[in-house]
């Protein structure tokens, strides 16, 4: 379980990105964080990555996300990937198995970077990858530790529709090996049918927590409730 415990993060004295925040999500569970711009989606998942410093608690299999047993299992593709500009495709894979003290991993690597086209650039340095190329390189070292908990940052923008499609069977994967999902965007349209849960952001505060079951016996859309909880305004 993923257990988030009054989890606070400000940058500076005033502002306050992400206040107060409680959740905890089961195994198997895809949980999206929808929300506005600069609702606290990225810093609440680099809180939870161990990026950035804040106060409260954040268990991951009831270890705290600052233990080693928590990082072992914590796969994290960030928004913007940040791949070694002078290392190949292969060598990011290859450091990531070396730093996880991965095993037999060469088989399920072969396999991710076929799924994601990559399998004839594992040669090119990062810096001759073009932006979607690069995402899918940091998509791949996310999933090769087989992580039990793993976060995506906006992870639709920048990939073409094949590896949109790849990457939703993935999710579905994933979520049947029991792994925990928390995928964060701000585009409705994107997370359809897969989720399990919702849980709507805006300043810093989750101002709804949706499962499935809740929406089924609601007259109105998500994106209808978003709109209301969030009080953005369609279309302006
Ligand atoms: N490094 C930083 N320094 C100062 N303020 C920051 C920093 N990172 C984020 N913030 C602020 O924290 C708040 C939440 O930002 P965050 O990036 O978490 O939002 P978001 O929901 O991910 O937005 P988006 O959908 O635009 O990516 C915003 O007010 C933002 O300006």
């Amino acid at each position: 379980m993923l257990e988030v415990k009054n989890l606070v993060k400000k940058f500076g004295s005033k502002n306050i990105a992400v206040n107060d925040m409680s959740f905890s999500i089961n195994e198997g569970e895809i949980c999206i964080i929808l929300g506005p711009n600069g609702a606290g989606k990225s810093t609440t998942i680099k809180c939870i990555a161990g990026l950035l410093k804040f106060s409260g608690e954040i268990n991951i299999f009831e270890h705290s996300n600052k233990s080693i047993e928590s990082k072992k299992i914590l796969g994290y593709v960030p928004e913007t990937p940040s791949l070694y500009e002078l290392l190949t495709v292969n060598e990011h894979l290859e450091f990531i198995a070396k730093a996880y003290e991965l095993k037999d991993y060469e088989g399920y690597k072969n396999e991710l970077l076929k799924r994601f086209d990559l399998d004839d650039k594992v040669d090119k340095v990062g810096r001759e990858l073009s932006k979607g190329m690069q995402q899918k390189v940091s998509l791949c070292c996310a999933l090769l530790i087989k992580p039990k908990i793993i976060m995506f940052d906006e992870p639709m923008i920048g990939l073409d529709p094949k590896a949109i499609n790849e990457l939703k069977k993935v999710f579905i994967e994933l979520k049947e090996a029991g792994c925990i999902l928390l995928i964060s965007t701000h585009i409705i349209d994107s997370v359809e049918q897969y989720w399990d849960r919702v849980l709507i952001m805006n300043k810093g505060e989750v101002v709804k927590d949706l499962n499935k079951e809740s929406l089924i016996h609601n007259t109105r859309t998500l994106e209808e409730i978003f709109f209301e909880a969030t009080d953005e305004v369609k279309g302006a």
